[in-house]
């Protein structure tokens, strides 16, 4: 189901002009796609309206099935510093999405180190996060989101703190899950990742609008 926005016009309460004005877009399942643009631009408050946690001033964002409009689906984030249990280990912490969609034990394990495995921290399940490093901390949340119901995933600079490598890895995760069929939209100042997704929305703050796509 995409995820489709049109004619939405974003203003905060104590704001004198819009964010955004008049803002049409559509995300598509299998594409991952970057929002950028300097700060300020509004990265974030566009993400915040994908996933419901703000509400367009005027116009609509929806699901379509079939011609027919739906509910946004409610979307899994990423950030910066995800939530973890720090004293937990890996496989718990991803594990614990199965558990709580009532998965037995055995099959959230299972299911969480496979996961883990492709996420490449086949080393690492058994590890305390505490133990873990920042990379390996978002890939540890990433694997927790493949493994959770949502379509929708929608990552905040999720590669900010991160070195190249880690950033890199990070990214190729994040493609996973949009080969996987889900909707990711990654809002980043990172050049090099936007230029490797489907699709590049930059944000022009001057203009309150989008001034290029794809
Ligand atoms: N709660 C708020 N009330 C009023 N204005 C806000 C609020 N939150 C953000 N803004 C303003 O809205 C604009 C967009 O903010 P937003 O955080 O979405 O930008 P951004 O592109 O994500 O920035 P950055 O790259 O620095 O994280 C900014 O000018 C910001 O000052």
């Amino acid at each position: 189901m995409p995820l489709i926005m049109t004619d939405v016009d974003y203003a905060f309460p104590s704001a004198r002009a819009p964010l955004f004005s008049q803002l049409s877009l559509t995300f598509q399942e299998g594409a991952l796609t970057a929002v950028s643009g300097p700060s300020g631009s509004g990265k974030s408050t566009l993400l915040d309206l994908l996933g419901g946690l703000r509400e367009p001033t005027s116009g609509h964002i929806y699901s379509e099935i079939r011609g027919v409009r739906g509910p946004v689906t409610a979307a899994s984030w990423i950030v910066q510093h995800n939530p973890v249990l720090l004293g937990r280990t890996a496989a718990e912490n991803v594990a614990l999405s199965l558990l709580s969609a009532g998965s037995t034990h055995r099959d959230a394990r299972r299911n969480a180190v496979k996961m883990l495995g492709e996420m490449g921290l086949e080393d690492r399940v058994d590890e305390p996060v505490s133990r873990l490093s920042g990379g390996e901390i978002q890939r540890v949340c990433i694997a927790r989101c493949l493994l959770g119901p949502s379509s929708v995933i929608l990552a905040d600079e999720p590669t900010g703190q991160l070195d190249r490598e880690n950033s890199t890895l990070i990214y190729h995760a994040l493609k996973r899950a949009a080969f996987m069929g889900r909707i990711v939209v990654i809002a980043t100042h990172d050049a090099i990742l936007m230029q490797d997704c489907d699709r590049n929305i930059v944000l022009d703050k001057g203009k309150r609008d989008i001034s290029a796509s794809i």
